[in-house]
């Protein structure tokens, strides 16, 4: 199978109707415009509230732009598709369905389990869960619910990954080994993968390019390439180098409240 997954953001912009007709406009996303190539791995960080999951959600095609064209593979996006999977910070799992039936849910649903149902053990496998398959959601820790999350969008052998803060609600120990297990899938399938994070730590460790955007509306306001091979050593000069000039540009300075809600 030809894997591509090139993503071209063309000055996109993204203005919310007020809740009424006396309520201001709100400008989430301003003329953003960026290549993404193929396999990449971009991390977006941003202020609070300043409108990346605006853009992530165009990327996945469950918004549409006000102006302006996002394509994945010379395709403009214009709804949600299996080619573009999303990782969401609550990743909502059927809790009714174990594990192995959670990952292999849309394949039951495209009438494709029976012919693919080994597959759904080896995507198990490849997220770290094997020996859990007959679990339910409610007996998995936070981080191996993010997994399964994780190995249901991977079945689909998905073009691009979008990933919205996926690990936020996790402790830093499941963070960070989380971190390795995806940097491994990603080097192993060779997916585009986009991720919407708060943690310029996250961002350096993982990114080979990270989108820096301003306070609402979010413009694209530099993009820093982290040329470190993997595993990158979150000690290492060249790393920590590279996390205090992402947060010179996205003028963080220390101060209380600097990277909170702008307005
Ligand atoms: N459906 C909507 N209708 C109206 N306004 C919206 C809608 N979705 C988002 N917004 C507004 O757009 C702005 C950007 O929101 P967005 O969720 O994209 O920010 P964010 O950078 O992802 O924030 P955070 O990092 O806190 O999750 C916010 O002011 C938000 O209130």
């Amino acid at each position: 199978m030809v894997k591509n997954g090139a993503i071209v953001i063309d000055k996109v912009q993204k203005i919310f109707a007020g809740q009424d007709q006396q309520a201001a406009q709100i400008e989430a996303v301003h003329q953003v415009s960026a290549q993404i190539k193929p396999g990449d791995f971009v991390a977006i960080i941003g202020p609070s509230g300043c409108g990346k999951s605006t853009l992530l959600r165009m990327l996945a095609g469950l918004d549409q732009p006000t102006s302006g064209t996002i394509a994945v593979d010379e395709q403009n996006v214009t709804g949600p598709s299996r080619e573009r999977g999303l990782v969401f910070q609550d990743s909502t799992l059927y809790p009714w369905l174990n594990v192995e039936q959670n990952v292999s849910f849309g394949l039951k649903l495209a009438k494709q389990l029976s012919k693919r149902k080994d597959e759904v053990q080896e995507f198990i496998d490849l997220v770290g869960l094997k020996g859990f398959e007959k679990v339910y959601p409610n007996q998995l820790s936070g981080g191996m619910q993010q997994r399964v999350a994780l190995a249901r969008a991977l079945i689909n052998y998905p073009k691009v990954l979008l990933f919205d803060e996926p690990f936020g609600a996790l402790d830093a120990f499941t963070r960070m080994r989380l971190h390795d297990q995806l940097i491994k899938i990603w080097q192993k399938h060779k997916i585009t993968m986009v991720m919407v994070t708060h943690d310029v730590e996250e961002a350096v460790y993982l990114a080979d390019h990270i989108f820096a955007m301003t306070p609402r509306p979010a413009i694209l306001k530099d993009i820093v390439d982290v040329d470190l091979p993997h595993p990158r050593d979150r000690n290492g000069e060249e790393f920590i180098a590279l996390k205090e000039k992402v947060l010179r540009i996205l003028n963080f300075t220390g101060e209380e409240g600097n990277l909170n809600e702008n307005k």
